[in-house]
C-alpha cells in the first residue's frame, strides 16, 4: 500500500476494520469495461465506511461505489478507491403490517426477494434481473415494464446517504427533500448510500403469458389495449421478421405452473444461438435468417399460434434470462411516439429511407434481436420526483432498448452506426438516455442540459453542495452532467463547474484480453492526480489542477489555494461543515465522527 495511506491509516482508530485489498481487476458484468483500482474496499459498518471516506479525503483519493457492476457502461471505473457494500446487507428492520422494509443499501434484490418472502411481502414491481444491489437500482433510474408503476425508485420512503464529510444525512419527502430528489438517481455522485427503507406490498403470484404476434397487429393495439390490458406488459420486437412477442402478466391466487423448457434456455439451443451470433460478427448477413431460426425454434414459426405461460411467484416471474454480454442502449420516449419509432426504425432496418427519414446509411448494417419494449408511469406517482428522472413527467413512456450481444465477448461490426442512427431518431422523438446503458459518449453536457434544464441544475447544485470537493466525481459525470470549469468570474458558472481537487479524470483506455487472448473489453485508467498531488504537496508545487499552492493541516489535510486565479475559489475540506449544513438539518441525521470534520 502507498506508504501515505498506510501513514494516515495509523492515524485512526485501529478498533475499526479498514479492509481494503490492492491489485483488483474490477469488471462489468458484461465484460464491457475493465479496471484496476489502487484498493478494492468492502466495508461492514457505517463506523467503517466512515473511516473509508476519511481517510480518502487526507490521501486526496476519489471515491467510487459500485454494487454489481451490472452498469454497462464506464459509470464506476475507477483507479482511485472501489467501495463495495456486498457485505453490507443486513435487513435493519422489517413490518408485515406496514411493508416498510429498511436495509443496508448493498443488499442484492435477489437476498431482499427471498427475505421479504419469508414474511409474506415482495417488491412490487422489478426488471429483468434481480442480481442488483437496492442502491444501484435506484442510482441508475431502473424500471421495469407497467404502466401501473414508474421507477423502481418509487419505492423508496427514506435514504441515508454518507457524504464527503463522513456525516450521515437521512432524507425523504418529509426532510431534506432537495437531497432526496438528487440521491434517487445519484449515479453515485453525491455520496454512499447507506441505508434506505422502501415500501413492499403483500407477496402476489403472476399468471404470464406469451405469444408471438405480427408488428402491425402490435402497432394496431398499441392506443386499445395492448400496454393496459394486463398488469406487466413487455414486447420483444423481431426487427427482420416484422413480429413481436407480447408477454403480460396479471396477478393470481391460482396454484403455481412452472414454464415450459425454453429453446435457448437449454444447453444446446444456448450454445446455437451463441456461436450463430459468434458468427455473425463475421458474415452479419445471416442476422435475419438467425431471428427467424431462433426466435422460431423458442416461440413458434406462426403468429399466434404457440402460446407459453406458466404462473411464478411475482419475484421470479417477472425476471427473464439476459443471455450473453451485450450492449444495451435504451432511451425513454413518450408513450405516444411508439408507433413512429418503431415504424420508422423499422424502416431504416429494412432499407426504406423515405419512411425511416433518419439521416444515417443502414447499407450492409445488420443487427440483432429483440429490440426491448417496455413502458412505465411516472407521472402519476406522489412521490418526489428523482431530479434526473429520464421519464415523461407528464404521461406515460416507452422505453426502447436496442440490445446488441457481445457473442463470446466480441463486439458485433454495426454498433457505432446502428447507435447513432438510433440515437438520433431518439432525440428527434424528444427521448432521455437511460443513465446506465451505452449512450454514445457525444451525447454530452451540453446535450442532457437541454434535455433537463433547471432539474440538472438542481442536481448538480445539491451535489456540489454535498460534495465540494469531487470526491465522488469521476469521468463519466463530468462528461455528462457537469458543466465545463469556468473562470470567467461569473459566480453561478464558477460554482457549477469547480475544478473538483478530488474528482478523478480519464487518462488512457486499452484493449483489455481476458486470459485467453479474447474479448474486446476496455480498460480504462484514471490519472491518479494524488501521485501528483501528494509528492509536491509539502513544497507547494502544482497539484491535480496544475496551478496553485497547497498547505496540509494537522490532520493531513491538503488544502489547495487556487485564489491567486481569478474569481474566489472553491472552498476545500476545511469549508465543507458549513456549505452541507442546511443539507444536514433533517431530523434524523446522524454525526457519526466529529473527527473528520476537518
Ligand atoms: C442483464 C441486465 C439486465 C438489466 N435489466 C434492467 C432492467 O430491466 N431495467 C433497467 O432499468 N435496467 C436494467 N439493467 C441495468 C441495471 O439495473 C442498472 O445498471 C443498475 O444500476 C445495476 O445495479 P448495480 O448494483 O449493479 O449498480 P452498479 O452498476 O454497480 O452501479 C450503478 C450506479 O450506482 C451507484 N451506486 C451503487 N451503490 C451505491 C451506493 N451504496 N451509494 C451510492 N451510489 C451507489 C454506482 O456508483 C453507480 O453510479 C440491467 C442490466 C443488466 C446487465
Ligand atoms: O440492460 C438490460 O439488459 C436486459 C436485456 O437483455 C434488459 O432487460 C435490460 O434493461
Amino acid at each position: 500500500m502507498d506508504p501515505h495511506i498506510t501513514r494516515e491509516l495509523s492515524k485512526l482508530d485501529p478498533a475499526i476494520p479498514f479492509r481494503a485489498s490492492p491489485s483488483h481487476l474490477h469488471h462489468t458484468w458484461a465484460r464491457t469495461f475493465y479496471w484496476r483500482p489502487e484498493l478494492f474496499i468492502q466495508p461492514e459498518s457505517v463506523a467503517e465506511l466512515q473511516k473509508v471516506v476519511t481517510l480518502a479525503r487526507r490521501c486526496r483519493r476519489r471515491l467510487v461505489t459500485v454494487g454489481s457492476a451490472h452498469s454497462p457502461s464506464d459509470l464506476t471505473c475507477t483507479s482511485a478507491w472501489l467501495l463495495n457494500l456486498d457485505n453490507f446487507r443486513r435487513i435493519l428492520s422489517l413490518s408485515r403490517d406496514t411493508g416498510l422494509v429498511t436495509v443496508e443499501a448493498g443488499i442484492r434484490l435477489y437476498d431482499l426477494g427471498i427475505e421479504l418472502e419469508q414474511h409474506g411481502l415482495t417488491l412490487p414491481n422489478l426488471g429483468s434481473i434481480d442480481e442488483q444491489s437496492v442502491a444501484g437500482v435506484i442510482a441508475t433510474g431502473t424500471h421495469g415494464s407497467s404502466l401501473r408503476y414508474g421507477l423502481l425508485s418509487q419505492s423508496v420512503r427514506t435514504l441515508s446517504i454518507m457524504l464527503a464529510n463522513g456525516q450521515v444525512v437521512r432524507c425523504s419527502a418529509e426532510s431534506n427533500v432537495e437531497l432526496f430528489r438528487a440521491a434517487l438517481v445519484s449515479l453515485g455522485a453525491i455520496g454512499i448510500i447507506t441505508e434506505m427503507t422502501l415500501q413492499a406490498v403483500p407477496a402476489f403470484k403472476i399468471a404470464w403469458q406469451q405469444s408471438m404476434q405480427s408488428l402491425p397487429q402490435v402497432l394496431d393495439k398499441w392506443e386499445t389495449g395492448l400496454w393496459s390490458e394486463a398488469e406487466f406488459v413487455r414486447v420483444w420486437w423481431l426487427p427482420y421478421w416484422k413480429r413481436a412477442i407480447v408477454w403480460r402478466a396479471d396477478k393470481t391466487e391460482l396454484p403455481l405452473r412452472a414454464p415450459p423448457k425454453s429453446f435457448y434456455g437449454g444447453r444446446i439451443g444456448n450454445f446455437v444461438y451463441h456461436n450463430l451470433l459468434y458468427v455473425a460478427n463475421y458474415i452479419p448477413r445471416i442476422l435475419p435468417w438467425v431471428e427467424w431460426f431462433i426466435f422460431g425454434m423458442q416461440y413458434g414459426f406462426r403468429p399466434g399460434k404457440h402460446l407459453t405461460s406458466a404462473i411464478e411467484p411475482g419475484r421470479t416471474g417477472l425476471l427473464m434470462d439476459c443471455l450473453y454480454s451485450q450492449f444495451v442502449n435504451e432511451w425513454a420516449i413518450p408513450l405516444e411516439k411508439g408507433p413512429e419509432a418503431i415504424t420508422r426504425l423499422s424502416a431504416w432496418l429494412n432499407g426504406d429511407v423515405a419512411t425511416a427519414r433518419i439521416p444515417f446509411s443502414s447499407k450492409g448494417l445488420w443487427v440483432h434481436s429483440p429490440i426491448e419494449v417496455r413502458v412505465s408511469d411516472t407521472s402519476k406517482t406522489d412521490t418526489p420526483r428523482p431530479y434526473l428522472d429520464p421519464t415523461n413527467p407528464t404521461g406515460p413512456t416507452l422505453f426502447l432498448n436496442a440490445t446488441l450481444y457481445r457473442p463470446h465477448l466480441r463486439d458485433p461490426p454495426c454498433t457505432d452506426r446502428y447507435y447513432q442512427a438510433f440515437e438520433w431518431l431518439m432525440r428527434e422523438l424528444g427521448g432521455r438516455p437511460h443513465w446506465a446503458k451505452n449512450f454514445s459518449a457525444k451525447t454530452g453536457y451540453e446535450e442532457i442540459r437541454r434535455m433537463y434544464g433547471p432539474d440538472l441544475d438542481e442536481w448538480v447544485r445539491v451535489r456540489n453542495e454535498a460534495d465540494l470537493d469531487g470526491m465522488f466525481v469521476g469521468e463519466w459525470h463530468r462528461r455528462n452532467l457537469l458543466p465545463a470549469p469556468s473562470l470567467s468570474g461569473d459566480d453561478e458558472k464558477e460554482d457549477a463547474g469547480r475544478a473538483f481537487p478530488l474528482g478523478e479524470r480519464e487518462k488512457a483506455r486499452q484493449k483489455f484480453r481476458d486470459q485467453r487472448g479474447a474479448g474486446d473489453g476496455v480498460e480504462v485508467i484514471g490519472d491518479k492526480a494524488w501521485l501528483n498531488e501528494v509528492s509536491t504537496a509539502s513544497d507547494g508545487g502544482d497539484g491535480p489542477l496544475g496551478r496553485g499552492r497547497k498547505e496540509s493541516d494537522e490532520k493531513g489535510n491538503i488544502h489547495v489555494d487556487v485564489s491567486q486565479f481569478g474569481p474566489p475559489s472553491p472552498p476545500t475540506t476545511a469549508a465543507s461543515e458549513e456549505s452541507f449544513d442546511h443539507l444536514a438539518h433533517g431530523e434524523a441525521s446522524v454525526m457519526l465522527e466529529r473527527d473528520n470534520v476537518a
